[in-house]
């Protein structure tokens, strides 16, 4: 795989672009350093007896910690520094200036709320300003990135270690073509006949599911026209045998012609960009700050945040609030789901994601992040949490985050340095600490893959530079349609039966005919919704919500994938996969019984085989059928699925060949769908 792209921006250089401090006289950051009057009040030492209280999060841990349960800091401070001088001046500045003390506080603090779903507007208001952007509610696309409650569950965050998965499993899948040869040809005969049986049955379903009506209105349409077949087409086979039809091959698949207008110059693309990195980092706060740069917050809005985050005791939030729109979220200071803004440059549609940081809502971080095509990564500069995030003992979300990133495609990664004025715009600090990110044996972020051929420090632009710093993502247009499903919804406008999720490959056009996997059922597409405006067509990249006619709301299922009735998506029951293991401290053995999760898949899974470990630096097979796996040994596996599952190899499309092992609320590993072994019936 090639390396991807990283570029740093700094604070200074976002300011100097912005003003330092818009409107705000008492800005002294980037997203600004508006501090909060009754910090005083909130900073009270309340560290119970026998409990030590962590200088950054202020989480409260038991003596026998020796850094922060939560946030990962070190008890001592002092061994992040040279001198025991630099660590208290750190922390008086950390005292006088941050915002976290208060954050934590508020986090860690006992909540009568409980955790509930958070309610958005409802989109029907046009709030297009004055550059003609427009500003989006929390509408369906919202709900793209939104898993259900049951999502909401604790875990531990990733750990990851080089290389990337990605990488690891590229450079290895050269070296097992062999080793797979030998068990494609245990395994043909029976697979082949299966393969062959699986899609006669399919495509039988298809026959009887066809709504005679629908199909005569989407033959009128044009719908897929040249993909769907009529009803008489698809007339039952006239031997008594059933008539066994090759599935289509993908090389026989031909792009209609308005599934590739994207390609034009004109039309902007739209871009998923990810906002990561260590919880409290300043994400919300950068994206409001960009959203009101962009003149996309009125002043008038941006003084009601002001006010009301103030009245709250959170007055250095008032930027973060225009992200963290829930009570929930407002009250503890964190963000909990992936809140959703637009905004136009010249030539992108830029769908901004603004990440959880906190450990707890990791999941929902996954949720957005899949859908990246790049990503912002917000460092903290401040004294502590910098060295925090990048793991000086271990554990760094800042690595973590950008591993993950990594793992999930996203190839284009801009590094932002934020709160450069808790270290009074030290560059010294800058090039001597996060200067770690370039080579010399030192390099971190190149520990997730990052390449720094294009490490550059530029001058952020805001919008202006986005399309300058990232290029523009790939989009499989000409490839038939897949779209997996993120959710299933009903609305006013989408109708009952509803489903939303991101296009991953091809094109959806209202009236066209589609198939719903891996039900099989045949339905119609009667409305699509981008950005909550209704529209006839979606291609490869958009975030939709389509309202869907002629199919068994029953058979919609999150994790489900709407594909082009002649190209349907595999339905697998086992994988091989190539994996890679992340720290675990228990081995994993054959038999293991874990949760697999594959795009917005989650199924119970067993460990069959252990094929082959390889070698992390060649990518060949080092030794066949070991007997467990250690920490960060990379393999291939043969994986037994309890209930089928939509999915395709990666190297045919990677946003459906990425999988994930959890085991006890842990994720144990990480890797690529290298071969399907076993088609289920559908
Ligand atoms: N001093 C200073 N404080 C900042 C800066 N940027 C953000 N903050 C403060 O950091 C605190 C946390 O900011 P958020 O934007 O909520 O951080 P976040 O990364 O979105 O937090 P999570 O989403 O919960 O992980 C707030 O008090 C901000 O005012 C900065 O550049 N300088």
């Amino acid at each position: 795989m090639d390396q991807a792209e990283c570029r740093v921006i700094t604070q200074e250089a976002l300011e100097d672009t912005c003003g330092r401090s818009g409107n705000h006289s008492d800005s002294s950051a980037t997203g600004l350093g508006i501090r909060d009057d009754n910090r005083s009040d909130l900073e009270k030492p309340f560290t119970d007896p026998g409990m030590w209280q962590c200088s950054i999060c202020t989480h409260e841990n038991d003596t026998s910690n020796l850094s922060c349960e939560l946030c990962g800091v070190l008890r001592d401070l002092s061994l992040y520094f040279n001198n025991i001088s630099e660590a208290e001046a750190g922390a008086k500045r950390r005292n006088k200036y941050s915002g976290v003390s208060v954050l934590a506080r508020s986090l860690f603090a006992p909540s009568s709320t409980k955790s509930k779903a958070i309610i958005f507007s409802d989109g029907s208001q046009d709030n297009r300003n004055a550059t003609g952007n427009k500003q989006a509610t929390m509408d369906a696309l919202h709900k793209t990135y939104m898993p259900s409650k049951k999502c909401h569950i604790n875990i531990v965050p990733f750990k990851f270690d080089t290389p990337s998965p990605d990488d690891m499993v590229t450079t290895g899948l050269k070296s097992s073509r062999n080793f797979r040869k030998e068990v494609q040809i245990k395994d043909s005969v029976d697979a082949t006949g299966k393969k062959m049986m699986d899609s006669c049955i399919l495509q039988t379903e298809k026959d009887t599911s066809m709504d005679p009506c629908t199909s005569a209105e989407v033959d009128k349409l044009g719908g897929t026209s040249s993909s769907v077949p009529s009803s008489n087409q698809q007339s039952k086979p006239k031997s008594s045998k059933p008539k066994i039809k090759k599935p289509a091959s993908i090389s026989e698949y031909k792009p209609e012609p308005w599934m590739l207008q994207s390609e034009d110059q004109e039309m902007r693309r739209q871009l998923n960009l990810a906002i990561v990195g260590h919880v409290d980092s300043g994400k919300s706060t950068l994206c409001g700050r960009l959203l009101h740069a962009l003149g996309l917050i009125s002043q008038k809005q941006m003084h009601k945040y002001e006010k009301e985050a103030k009245e709250k005791g959170k007055g250095s939030f008032a930027y973060a609030w225009a992200m963290d729109d829930s009570t929930d979220e407002r009250e503890r200071g964190i963000t909990m789901t992936v809140a959703v803004k637009y905004f136009d440059t010249e030539k992108y549609h830029v769908v901004l994601l603004d990440s959880p940081g906190h450990k707890d809502f990791v999941p929902n971080m996954i949720s957005g992040a899949t859908q990246a095509d790049a990503a912002i990564l917000v460092v903290d500069a401040s004294i502590g949490s910098f060295e925090a995030g990048m793991g000086v003992n271990g554990i760094g979300q800042t690595k973590e985050h950008s591993q993950l990133i990594r793992s999930f495609g996203v190839e284009n990664l801009i590094v932002a340095v934020n709160k450069m004025d808790m270290v009074e715009h030290s560059k010294d600090r800058l090039f001597n600490h996060l200067g770690s990110f370039e080579c010399n044996g030192k390099r971190k972020l190149s520990d997730c893959c990052f390449g720094f051929s294009s490490f550059v420090m530029v001058q952020w632009k805001l919008s202006a530079e986005i399309h300058r710093l990232i290029a523009p993502p790939h989009r499989d247009v000409s490839r038939p349609l897949r779209l997996p499903i993120c959710d299933v919804i009903a609305s006013i406008t989408l109708g009952q039966v509803a489903v939303c999720g991101k296009v991953e490959a091809g094109g959806i056009r209202a009236g066209s005919k589609v198939l719903v996997m891996p039900s099989g059922d045949l339905a119609t597409v009667k409305t699509i919704e981008r950005d909550s405006s209704s529209c006839n067509l979606a291609r490869a990249g958009d975030n939709i919500a389509v309202g869907l006619q002629g199919v068994d709301p029953g058979h919609l299922v999150s994790g489900g994938v709407i594909c082009h009735p002649d190209f349907p998506v595999h339905v697998a029951s086992r994988l091989e996969l190539k994996i890679l293991v992340l720290e675990i401290t228990t081995p994993i053995l054959v038999g293991l019984q874990f949760e697999l999760h594959i795009h917005h898949a989650r199924v119970s899974a067993s460990l069959v085989k252990i094929l082959s470990l390889l070698d992390q630096k060649t990518g060949k097979a080092s030794k066949k059928m070991p007997r467990l796996l250690t920490a960060r040994q990379a393999a291939v596996v043969d994986v037994k699925l309890d209930k089928e599952v939509c999915v395709e190899e990666f190297s045919a499309l990677k946003a459906l060949g990425r999988a994930f092992l959890r085991s006890r609320g842990n994720t144990v590993a990480v890797g690529i769908v290298t071969r399907i072994l076993d088609e289920a019936k559908v």
